[in-house]
């Protein structure tokens, strides 16, 4: 058994969302100043890295991220690598298009015809890019609101991004975290899926329950049969 790290290192530098908190931690008392401890203050967004965004991210009325089923977060996950799956017109701002991601599904698990039809995948981790990138990405594309409503539908625990978001950087109405939060479904974001292989494997991707966040941090990692 050998566990694949996904989630990104954070920092001073990690880029995140245009005008949001970056990361920063600083000395509160420190062993270099003739305290016993060194003893930091952390300020950050909490959408950095890999995190999970919670209902009340999007819903006034929403849960906080200590809400978040821990059962969701663990369990059996299929990877699927989406590279290149840009919606129709390849000129809007979306991936991943419900029906190709629901025909890829199918023949990875080597099934004819619909994946809906089978027993639901409960946590899928969608790959879009080798990397996190250096920059904020301000083209990322957004999820296709149709492939999260299937997800939802047919059973889905957890989605999982290797983007910033569900839902484009300009997106007002984020439709895609909207079908997510109307179908239970949790929103993991900002992983590193450059190391996922593709197929079925186990995910743990657990939140700290930060109380009332709108979101917090995850160190997710796959657990693979070799
Ligand atoms: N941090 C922000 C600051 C301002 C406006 C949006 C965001 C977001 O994080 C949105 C995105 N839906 C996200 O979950 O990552
Ligand atoms: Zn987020
Ligand atoms: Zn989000």
């Amino acid at each position: 058994m050998r566990i694949i790290d996904l989630s990104p290192p954070i920092g001073p530098g990690t880029p995140g969302w245009p005008g949001d908190q970056p990361f920063d931690a600083r000395l509160r008392w420190g062993i270099a100043d003739g305290e016993s401890v060194n003893v930091q203050t952390v300020t950050t967004s909490a959408h950095l890295g890999s995190h999970i965004d919670a209902p009340f991210h999007v819903d006034p009325d929403g849960a906080g991220i200590e809400g978040v089923p821990l059962d969701a977060c663990v369990g059996d996950c299929l990877v699927l690598d989406v590279h290149g799956l840009l919606s129709q017109d390849g000129t809007t701002a979306g991936f991943a298009p419900a029906a190709e991601v629901r025909e890829r599904i199918g023949s990875l698990l080597s099934v004819a015809g619909d994946a809906a039809g089978r027993a639901p995948v409960e946590r899928l981790l969608l790959r879009h890019r080798s990397a996190p990138p250096a920059q904020w990405d301000p083209g990322m594309p957004g999820l296709d609101p149709e492939l999260v409503e299937w997800f939802g539908a047919q059973g889905g625990r957890l989605l999982g991004i290797d983007l910033d978001s569900f839902d484009p950087t300009d997106s007002k109405d984020l439709p895609a975290h909207h079908a997510a939060l109307k179908h239970g479904v949790v929103i993991l974001e900002g992983l590193d899926l450059g190391p996922a292989p593709e197929g079925v494997s186990g995910l743990i991707a657990l939140p700290v329950p930060w109380v009332g966040a709108d979101a917090a941090p995850v160190r997710a990692v796959l657990r693979v049969q070799d």
